[in-house]
C-alpha cells in the first residue's frame, strides 16, 4: 500500500489546476497487479473538471481493467481528503471496496465502499424499465 500511496502522490504532481490550484493524485491496483493513476483535470468550463479518482478509474477501464483491489488518493488538506459524490458512485460500480485516503502531511484513512457510500445506487434497482 506504500508503493500505491507513492504512485497518488507522484500522479498529483501532474494535476492541472489553474482554478482551484488544489491537486489530487490516485493510484488504482488491479487485480492483475498493475496500477493505473490519475489527477484531477479542470477546465475554464469548471464543471467540465474531473478528478483524479475517475481519471484513474476510467484509464484503468478504458485498457480492459474490471477488478480492482484498492485505491489511493493524496491531497494536500487538513485531514485525508473525502472523495466527491460523483467519485463514491464510480467506485460502487467497479466495486472498489479498499480506499486508502491521505493527505501529504501523511495522514491515513483507510475505508471500505459501504462506509464511504452507504445505501448506494447500482445496478440490482434496474430491475424493469415499465414500459
Ligand atoms: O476527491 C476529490 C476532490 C476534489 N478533486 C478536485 C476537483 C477539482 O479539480 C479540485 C477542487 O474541487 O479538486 C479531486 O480530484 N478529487
Ligand atoms: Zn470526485
Amino acid at each position: 500500500m506504500d508503493e500505491l500511496i507513492a504512485a497518488a502522490q507522484k500522479a498529483r504532481e501532474l494535476a492541472y489546476t489553474p482554478y482551484s490550484r488544489f491537486q489530487v493524485g490516485a493510484a488504482l491496483l488491479t487485480k492483475s497487479g498493475r496500477v493505473y493513476t490519475g489527477c484531477n483535470v479542470e477546465n475554464a468550463s469548471y464543471s467540465l473538471t474531473i478528478c483524479a479518482e475517475r481519471t484513474a478509474i476510467f484509464k484503468a477501464v478504458s485498457e480492459g481493467e474490471r477488478d480492482f483491489i484498492a485505491l489511493a488518493v493524496v491531497a494536500n488538506a487538513p485531514e485525508p481528503l473525502a472523495p466527491c459524490g460523483a467519485c463514491r458512485q464510480v467506485m460502487v460500480e467497479f466495486a472498489i471496496n479498499r480506499v486508502i485516503l491521505c493527505n501529504t502531511d501523511g495522514q491515513r484513512r483507510e475505508l471500505t465502499l459501504d462506509e464511504l457510500l452507504p445505501y448506494a445506487f447500482n445496478e440490482r434497482f434496474l430491475i424493469g424499465d415499465d414500459s
